[in-house]
């Protein structure tokens, strides 16, 4: 199978990558000059690297029509929340207007039997009552982020491209995702590195974290690849699916558990600028429609996640 991956470099788009070459599949990926390339090092002799700013139509029509893939999964995107506030027009362009130009070059080459899954979000649900959890798809989209917004935009025109066009495009609506290689700004991949770096004396024993009473469903990334490629094998075109765990964790208490996993006593202080203008208070997954649809079962434990997470701090800092 030929498959292209937008955002191929990133923390989600490398572990799919190893998960498809492990497949058999023919891997192309989308980057960019400014593109890291540390994640993806050691496949970059199995994969097809091509240059593009999916923003430019022009570059996006060009790389589709020369791939003609028969995969696309979508995951290039403007992905932190607190960024989405100091540069939301720049969020809404990487986001939407990076998927409209994909959608418009599979469309424009007729590429009819190519099916194409979109990275939706679980921000996307935004303001949720607790008596609304688990979040469920039909729940409703009150979104509380620029960022959260550019995902219900990118959302519906997935489910616009299928019902006017009669692409095969399938939204995913992952919840939290974690794991070794995630960027250090997130919110317990940055906990590790400062674990890690406290461990190793380079910072002082106090690590800085913002709202801990916020509840978050996490997974592990390696379900969620394994998950983006059954939304493809067996999801239905212009449908949506919550991708979650179901398993939820005030980040205080996931805080609490990276904290067992070292032995050097550490303060933990409130650091006011990493506090948001809004914060979604609660996501707890309802994937029951997705697991339904596709045998889909998360497999990590959250321990291991953190393990792993943790140690990949510890190689690098
Ligand atoms: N980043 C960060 N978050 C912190 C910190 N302290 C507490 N938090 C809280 O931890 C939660 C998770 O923050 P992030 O890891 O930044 O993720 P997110 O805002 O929930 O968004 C992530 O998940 C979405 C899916 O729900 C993704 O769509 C999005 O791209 C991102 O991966 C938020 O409530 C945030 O306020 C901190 O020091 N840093």
């Amino acid at each position: 199978m030929r498959v292209l991956i937008t955002g191929i470099t990133g923390f989600v788009g490398s572990h799919l990558a190893e998960f498809l070459l492990a497949q058999g599949d023919e891997v192309y990926g989308t980057y960019r000059v400014r593109s890291r390339m540390d994640h993806i090092q050691p496949i970059l002799p199995k994969i097809h690297l091509v240059e593009c700013e999916l923003k430019d139509s022009v570059s996006v029509m060009q790389l589709v029509e020369r791939i003609r893939p028969e995969r696309i999964y979508h995951l290039a995107a403007q992905s932190f929340v607190p960024t989405s506030w100091n540069s939301p027009q720049d969020t809404m362009v990487n986001n939407i207007i990076a998927e409209l130009n994909l959608f418009e070059a599979v469309r424009k080459q007729g590429l009819q039997d190519c099916r194409i899954q979109i990275a939706c979000s679980s921000e996307e649900y935004g303001m949720v009552y607790p008596e609304e959890t688990p979040i469920l798809e039909t729940n409703p989209l009150r979104p509380l982020s620029p960022y959260g917004v550019s995902k219900v935009a990118q959302d519906l025109l997935g489910y616009q491209y299928t019902q006017s066009y009669g692409l095969h495009i399938v939204r995913t609506r992952t919840f939290n995702h974690e794991g070794p290689r995630r960027g250090e700004a997130f919110v317990l991949s940055n906990f590790a590195k400062q674990v890690a770096e406290i461990e190793k004396g380079l910072k002082p024993p106090v690590l800085e974290v913002g709202n801990l009473d916020a509840i978050r469903d996490f997974t592990d990334v390696r379900d969620v690849v394994r998950a983006y490629t059954l939304a493809l094998r067996h999801g239905i075109a212009g449908d949506v699916y919550n991708i979650g765990s179901g398993f939820t964790w005030r980040i205080g208490d996931a805080l609490d558990e990276l904290l067992k996993l070292t032995d050097v006593q550490i303060e933990v202080r409130q650091d006011p600028s990493r506090m948001r203008p809004s914060d979604v208070m609660i996501l707890h997954c309802d994937a029951s429609k997705f697991m339904k649809q596709t045998g889909w079962k998360p497999e990590v434990p959250f321990a291991k996640t953190l393990h792993d997470m943790l140690d990949y701090w510890r190689e690098r800092v």
